[in-house]
């Protein structure tokens, strides 16, 4: 049975991991149906928004332990990067997807299953949601962009106290922190109804958003000013932005 269901209406896509009784933990299998949804909508030609969602009590329980690291210290190390390596791959293509993106968490994401939320553009958390930066806790390095996710989400303080600390933060706290946008009862029908609006923009206009929202969160001031003047002047010929001008023409 497959572990990830990927699910479109009107180019409003919806991905849910269906691994409930493991709670979405990611081994091999799982990654390559990740990969292989987030490619199905990256050439799909009407992709206007992607919600990432995990059935059951737990968002995603990060990594099969036992599947990725049971063998780990008989595995030369450069082989075993190349294989965690390729887990992430998987799912932080989600990353490289031009339209927005929204995670909604209604339980426990830790560790690759923090990184698979935080590849999302924004996060929605449940009222059973938890954000687990667990990695030092059990002796493992923060891998798959954590370190960054967390900066950027974050700063680098607290960041830096989470990840040390191996630490915890529920839904509350998350949206404190930054870490996640709000709270909802309903996190998955919060996040497609935000999909909703959101889809309802002119694709390039969301695009660049999205774009020049990178490039500001990269730190590259002038660059990003470049580039959303390149992508505000594209966008002033279109019809909506036309609509307006004439109402203020006198
Ligand atoms: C390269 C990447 C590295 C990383 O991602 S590091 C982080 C790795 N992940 C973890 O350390 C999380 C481990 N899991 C948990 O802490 C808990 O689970 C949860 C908080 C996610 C959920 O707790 P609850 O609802 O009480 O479920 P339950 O009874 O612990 O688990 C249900 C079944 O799911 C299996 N399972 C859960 N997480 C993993 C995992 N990460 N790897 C392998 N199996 C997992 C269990 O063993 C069990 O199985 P059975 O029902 O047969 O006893």
């Amino acid at each position: 049975m497959s572990r990830v269901v990927l699910s479109d209406s009107d180019g409003r896509w919806t991905l849910t991991l269906t691994d409930p009784d493991r709670r979405n933990c990611l081994d091999d299998v799982t990654c390559r149906e990740l990969g292989e949804a987030i490619d199905t909508v990256a050439s799909a030609e009407d992709a206007r928004t992607l919600v990432v969602a995990g059935e059951g009590k737990a968002f995603c329980a990060g990594a099969d332990l036992p599947a990725l690291f049971g063998d780990a210290s008989e595995r030369a190390v450069g082989e075993l990067r190349r294989h965690l390596h390729s887990v992430y791959d998987s799912f932080l293509r989600l990353r490289r997807l031009d339209i927005p993106t929204i995670a909604a968490v209604q339980g426990a994401a830790v560790g690759a299953g923090l990184n698979l939320a935080m590849a999302c553009d924004v996060r929605i958390a449940g009222p059973h949601a938890s954000f687990a930066a667990t990695f030092s806790r059990i002796g493992l390095h923060p891998g798959g962009g954590c370190t960054w996710f967390l900066v950027d989400a974050l700063g680098r303080q607290r960041a830096m106290a989470l990840l040390l600390d191996g630490g915890t933060l529920d839904g509350e706290a998350a949206v404190a922190q930054g870490l996640a946008l709000e709270l909802a009862e309903d996190p998955l029908a919060r996040a497609q109804e935000m999909a909703d609006r959101w889809a309802g923009h002119d694709p390039a206009l969301a695009r660049d958003i999205k774009a020049a929202v990178g490039l500001a969160a990269g730190g590259d001031f002038d660059a990003t000013l470049e580039f959303e003047a390149w992508a505000q002047a594209s966008s002033a010929t279109g019809p909506k932005i036309r609509e307006v001008v004439e109402r203020f023409r006198k």
